[in-house]
């Protein structure tokens, strides 16, 4: 089966995607997520200028070949913008091999090792007494783990508060500046857990991020804070490049440690694992090479106890989620998903077969991954410039966002 056109589709209904479209002779298509949140043009750059070129005429069953290609071929081999390109190849001719054999993709990987994917939400609000609400809501739809983030007396654009319900970090124009202080988070953090834990008990699983704004001995003193709350983890706790710190942490908390949104390979997590410094690696279809690479890094994982928790957060289309879940639904590692429900236009861009159940997503049993791409309706939302913040200390001082 013959690769014969590929095409990059970039819309944004209520915020932007990328999208790869692979076509063959057979009249099949696939389509994959090339989004790379606040630099998307670079990966739409990358498809159209330098990988499209390459794929006409290729045989579209050859996933392994073509993913060795495009990766060694490069000669520069990783970081996001590569990787995402290189993902949404693969996922789109995962997506077309599933439809030939006319399968839903999990089949494709050896079948479904569990009934459903547990999927956690993600609770914020304002301050404690709100996000305590927004967690409850969550419970009551069902779910059985949330996250919970919640604004800091003082801090104003603390990383995963929302205006309304549900979150999205990046805004139009220019990036948004933002005010860290660490002090007024460390004491805070477990005043929000003592109170989930108060008000729902023990049963649901809850889950934090600290979106890598610690340092080592900092993330080890929160980790210890939050231990009698029994976290089902803790989530990048510090800048994520420095494997090492990562010992430093682990020798002094046993709460759980999750870890890998923004990784893009096997090497930016090898340590973390061998060493089994972390608990879930959460590395995802789009930013980590696809399925292909994704189900490598899973299996390294695995020798080490080290379970699957991949990101979802809204800024992964709905393309990125359909392949996500046939992938949960068949490793045998699994731990959990990121579950951020996308915007209506959204969902009407990408009609799609998975769907949420009392706490459990279900990829669906449509042929190929179950995520289309209506085309007509996508050009009706152009690219808008949007970047995610940046965050500063209280003197000026440029911090992790
Ligand atoms: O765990 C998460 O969902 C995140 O850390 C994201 O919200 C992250 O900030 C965005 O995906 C960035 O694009
Ligand atoms: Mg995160």
């Amino acid at each position: 089966m013959k690769i014969t056109g590929a095409s990059v589709i970039v819309t944004c209904p209520g915020r932007n995607f990328v999208t790869l479209k692979i076509v063959t002779d057979q009249g099949l298509y696939g389509i994959g997520d090339a989004t790379l949140n606040g630099r998307e043009l670079a990966v739409a750059s990358y498809l159209s200028d330098h990988v499209i070129p390459c794929l006409i005429g290729r045989d579209a069953h050859q996933i392994e070949d073509i993913w060795q290609y495009l990766y060694r071929g490069a000669y520069w081999r990783r970081g996001p913008v590569t990787m995402s390109a290189i993902a949404a190849v693969d996922t789109a001719l995962w997506d077309i091999k599933a439809k030939a054999a006319g399968l839903p993709l999990y089949q494709l990987l050896g079948g479904r090792s569990r009934e459903g994917v547990m999927v956690y939400g993600h609770a914020n609000g304002a301050d404690i007494a709100e996000t305590v609400d927004r967690v409850g809501a969550y419970l009551e739809m069902g779910y059985k783990a949330v996250r919970a983030q919640s604004g800091i007396p003082g801090l104003d654009g603390v990383y995963g508060i929302g205006k309304g319900k549900s979150y999205e970090p990046a805004t139009k124009g220019l990036p948004q500046e933002t005010i860290w202080s660490t002090e007024a988070y460390l004491d805070f953090a477990p005043k929000l857990f003592d109170a989930l834990r108060t008000k729902y008990g023990f049963a649901p699983h809850l889950l934090h991020d600290v979106h890598h704004r610690l340092t080592p001995i900092e993330a080890a003193r929160l980790g210890k804070s939050l231990e009698p709350f029994r976290l089902f983890w803790m989530e990048d706790p510090t800048p994520a490049e420095n494997q090492e710190a990562f010992r430093l942490i682990r020798q002094h908390t046993v709460t759980p440690l999750a870890v890998g949104e923004v990784f893009n390979t096997i090497w930016d997590c090898k340590s973390l694992i061998e060493e089994q410094l972390i608990d879930y690696i959460r590395t995802t279809v789009v930013h980590a090479g696809g399925i292909t690479h994704l189900r490598r890094i899973a299996d390294l994982a695995a020798l080490y106890q080290v379970r699957t928790g991949s990101h979802g957060a809204t800024d992964l289309s709905p393309v990125c989620m359909g392949a996500a879940l046939h992938f949960d639904l068949w490793v045998p590692n699994f731990g959990v998903q990121e579950y951020m429900a996308h915007a209506d236009e959204t969902d009407a861009v990408f009609p799609h077969s998975y769907r949420f159940e009392d706490g459990f997503m279900h990829p669906g049993e449509t042929p190929g991954h179950g995520v289309d791409i209506d085309e007509k309706l996508a050009a009706r939302f152009p690219y808008q410039p949007a970047y995610l913040p940046v965050a500063r200390l209280r003197d000026g001082t440029m911090w992790n966002w």
